[in-house]
């Protein structure tokens, strides 16, 4: 069925409709992984996205039901080049076109993905709609530029109530602002205790599972939406060992007085090169964010820059200078991406281990 893809400045591709067939309105972005397209669809980051994929032909080696990061995604929908009807592999069990029709996600193939990566580079992420073909352009437009998209991201994606996610070591308490099950995973694998707390738990809430460390996790949206969050994160640090990942770095970030803005068509991918100004490595890192922490607002704080983005420069990563406690704007756990910088899980247990053994001396 033939679909439109309108943009927000006037721009109209057209497709070949498949998954869902409603309407929908979403900023749109684009990511450059060539693989690992069910994870990222299934990333809650996505919350309210239209993803584009630069990668030409997606879907070619189906849905598996391995490597979902939630079990609800909450994309908004995809842009391919072109979907593959036939996926091939062992560990496939739909196909793309399924699997978006079962979750009711809508997605456009046919779509000449580069004319359209090269609008976002320029313009910056565009509010856009996919539409039936029939639909009156021209009315699209103005509504999609009257159109304020939703702030309360964090709030659809969080779980809404806290469950524990049993280990035998330290007792992490993980606040899930849409958080990646990549995350949960590296921490289980490191035999974590974990409880998984909502978005909107408070620092003293917290504090009552007496827990070894805290994991802030990945998140949709503008940090600046959710300032209970930011609240609750300068409540907890100097407390308790703290490892903050994307949404959570921000976060860390403005609870300690920095500042973060908007990049202009954000850093999507799994071959951002990330140098470590501590150890002058540089690691290959899977990303998704929109916003990025500003580091002229650093001199006033209490951090210290610790990773830059090779591509652009930006902020990403940062530590505190007197507490144990440091965030990445980018995805350690990959899903999808490489795992060079996986090791950083190990920093963090490394970080409890310490803090705990300094508490007993101290107690
Ligand atoms: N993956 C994330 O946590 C992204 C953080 C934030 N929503 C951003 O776009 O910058």
């Amino acid at each position: 069925m033939k679909k439109q893809l309108i943009l927000e400045d006037g721009t109209i591709f057209t497709g070949e409709g498949f998954g869902s067939n409603k309407d929908i309105t979403g900023e749109v972005v684009f990511t450059t992984g060539m693989t690992g397209y069910q994870e990222t669809l299934s990333d809650p980051s996505f919350c309210g996205q239209i993803v584009t994929f630069t990668y030409p032909l997606i879907g070619n080696y189906g849905i598996n039901r391995d490597d979902f990061e939630t079990i609800q995604p909450a994309v908004k929908a995809l842009v391919v080049k072109e979907a593959a009807d036939f996926p091939s592999n062992f560990r496939s069990e739909f196909s793309i076109d399924e699997y978006l029709k079962m979750k009711d996600i809508p997605a456009i193939s046919g779509i000449d993905t580069r004319k359209l990566t090269r609008i976002i580079r320029k313009y910056g992420a565009l509010k856009g709609a996919i539409v039936s073909a029939d639909a009156n352009a021209e009315e699209v437009v103005h509504r999609l530029q009257a159109t304020v998209l939703p702030t309360d991201q964090v709030a659809q994606v969080s779980t809404k109530s806290a469950y524990p996610s049993p280990g035998r070591g330290f007792r992490v308490v993980l606040i899930d602002f849409g958080m990646k099950h990549g995350i949960l995973r590296e921490l289980n694998n490191r035999d974590c205790d974990v409880t998984v707390v909502p978005h909107d738990t408070t620092g003293e809430q917290i504090m009552q599972f007496k827990p070894d460390g805290i994991m802030l996790t990945n998140g949709p949206g503008d940090p600046k939406d959710v300032p209970y969050a930011i609240e609750t994160v300068k409540y907890l640090i100097g407390k308790v060992p703290v490892f903050g990942i994307c949404l959570g770095h921000q976060l860390f970030a403005l609870a300690s007085g920095a500042d973060t803005f908007k990049l202009k068509f954000g850093h999507r991918g799994s071959n951002h090169p990330v140098k470590d100004l501590e150890t002058g490595r540089t690691a290959l890192t899977s990303q998704n964010h929109g916003y990025a922490v500003d580091e002229e607002t650093i001199k006033n704080t209490d951090l210290k820059v610790t990773h830059l983005a090779l591509n652009d420069g930006t902020v990403e990563g940062l530590a505190h200078k007197t507490y144990p406690a440091f965030t990445v704007q980018y995805h350690p756990e990959a899903s999808p991406g490489p795992e060079d910088d996986n090791i950083l899980f190990d920093r963090f247990i490394d970080m409890m281990k310490k803090n705990v053994a300094k508490e007993k001396q101290n107690a």
